[in-house]
């Protein structure tokens, strides 16, 4: 059935949009990405332009498709960059406003009220989140507030709310399917994850009418089939899923502990916990991992914002290094980092500290440092920083991981990944491909038009590529980690 068929994945993210087809084995027959602008407004704010989105989403699917040579296209899956917030008009498609994107932080302050009147308990029972201007609650209250006519329009009826895979959504169908899947629901503090439903209290809290909402579906279902101007028949829109947990899904973490860790400009850590929330006292998020079947697959996340950012730093601001791969080689050069930390906390530090007033800062430079040691530093930040993640997932009693799953652009490095297992004490594996975001994707689509009988059975297309075994001597490790959180802590202290 599916010979000459391909899948579609496009992975909408916040730097770019790609597509890549897969063939029925899951592998990668094509591919094409286009980069995506940012707007920045003013101090803290970061929008996109949503026609943008639309073109470059049609862009790459054409291109990809046509370098695929594939005879048919048998499903769409939807993958992409979570909590940022569209409105838009039901009855022209237009959105009212730019994208707000998830990095924007004009919500920072009604946060802050909220969290003086109390609310974070209740926002973190509710939605498993950390009250933060991060999700899209704060991001959708402000359209409507500043955007003249909003208020009255919503009220109205006339417009919708959603994150990136509900506006893809929308446009593709041609205006006729207005939903989101649980994952991405789960994103924008005005979802339930135990009632699986809007919350009302919180939609009143927000000022959000309840008109507006996307229909919540599972992360696998017919979601609507294309236009047919679009392709010149419909196509089916099998899976939607946020970028994170599509690649939870791409790196087959779908056992209860398992653990994937996604390196690209931010780390995004993801534990499988099951069908039972674990609700965290030490700052990591409660979440989605994929709901199939009405059933909720739950996930622990812990964010790190700046991760390969700090090789891109290294390379675009300080010019030291010709390209991100050349830190590979300078690190492997160095014996140790000679004392030497970086903590990138180009916009605070993520999760578990969540200090948005903290700053980067380089530690231990002597006369003798050089650029290696400096590009060494941030791979190793990179580890650190996992392993706080880890540490903190374990104080909310998800054991160890035997294994982390690594992906990404930055999982490239091998030295990295090295490093990363003697840090964490565990093994490493790196899949064959490292898109795991639009695998995972795939994945969803191919489970809705009858690739796979159960979505356990696409750990089929997970294949190893290589494994990094941890090794370093106890001592060492632990007195490099103790260099590290002295490092946190003075960073901290300079904020
Ligand atoms: N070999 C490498 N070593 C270290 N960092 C790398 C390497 N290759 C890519 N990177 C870093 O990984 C990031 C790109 O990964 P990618 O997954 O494409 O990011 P995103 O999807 O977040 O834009 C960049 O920040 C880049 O600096
Ligand atoms: O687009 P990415 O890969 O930077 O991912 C962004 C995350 O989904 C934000 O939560």
């Amino acid at each position: 059935m599916f010979h000459d068929n391909v899948i579609l994945a496009i992975d909408q993210g916040t730097t770019s949009t790609r597509a890549l087809a897969f063939d029925e084995q899951g592998q990668v027959r094509a591919s094409a990405h286009v980069e995506l602008a940012q707007i920045y407004p003013r101090d803290g704010w970061v929008e996109q332009d949503p026609d943008d989105i639309w073109r470059d989403t049609l862009t790459v699917w054409r291109q990809a498709l046509e370098q695929s040579g594939a005879v048919q296209l048998a499903a769409i899956g939807l993958t992409n960059q979570r909590e940022t917030t569209l409105v838009w008009d039901r009855r022209t498609g237009r959105a009212v406003y730019n994208a707000i994107s998830w990095q924007d932080r004009r919500g920072a302050g009604r946060c802050q009220a909220l969290a003086e009147e109390g609310y974070e308990g209740l926002i973190q029972v509710r939605t498993g989140l950390l009250l933060d201007s991060y999700f899209s609650a704060t991001k959708v209250a402000w359209i409507l507030e500043n955007v003249e006519g909003a208020r009255a329009a919503a009220q109205a009826g006339h417009l919708a709310f959603g994150t990136i895979d509900s506006f893809l959504l929308w446009r593709l169908t041609g205006g006729k399917v207005h939903a989101t899947d649980a994952t991405n629901a789960s994103r924008t503090m005005l979802f339930n994850i135990h009632s699986q439903r809007w919350d009302s209290e919180l939609l009143e809290l927000f000022g959000v009418p309840l008109a507006m909402m996307p229909e919540v579906r599972d992360s696998a279902c017919l979601f609507g089939h294309t236009d047919p101007v679009l392709y010149g028949r419909p196509v089916p829109i099998g899976g939607m899923a946020g970028d994170q947990q599509a690649a939870l899904i791409g790196q087959a973490c779908f056992r209860n502990g398992m653990v994937k860790s996604t390196y690209g400009t931010g780390c995004f850590v993801l534990a499988n916990t099951g069908e039972t929330p674990v609700s965290s006292t030490h700052r990591l998020i409660t979440t989605i991992g994929y709901r199939i079947k009405g059933q909720p697959t739950y996930a622990l996340e812990g964010s790190i914002f700046n991760a390969g950012s700090a090789v891109q730093w290294l390379r675009d601001r300080l010019g030291v290094i010709e390209s991100a791969r050349t830190t590979e080689y300078l690190a492997s050069g160095l014996r140790s980092n000679h004392g030497v930390y970086f903590v990138p906390a180009f916009t605070g530090l993520g999760a578990p500290y969540w200090d948005p007033q903290a700053r980067g800062a380089l530690f231990g430079l002597t006369r003798d440092t050089g650029v290696a040691e400096l590009a060494r530093a941030a791979l190793e930040s990179v580890c650190y920083q996992t392993l706080d993640l880890i540490e903190a997932m374990g104080g909310d009693g998800v054991s160890r991981p035997r294994v982390v799953r690594a992906d990404g652009g930055m999982a490239r490095n091998e030295w990295m990944l090295k490093f990363l297992a003697d840090i964490l004490e565990v093994s490493v594996e790196r899949p064959t491909q490292i898109e795991t975001t639009a695998v995972g994707a795939a994945v969803l689509a191919a489970l809705t038009v009858g690739l796979f009988p159960s979505l356990e059975a696409a750990a089929a297309w997970w294949r190893l590529d290589a494994r990094f075994d941890p090794s370093m001597n106890p001592d060492y490790r632990a007195r490099l980690c103790q260099g590290w959180h002295k490092a946190v802590g003075r960073t901290r202290e300079s904020g």
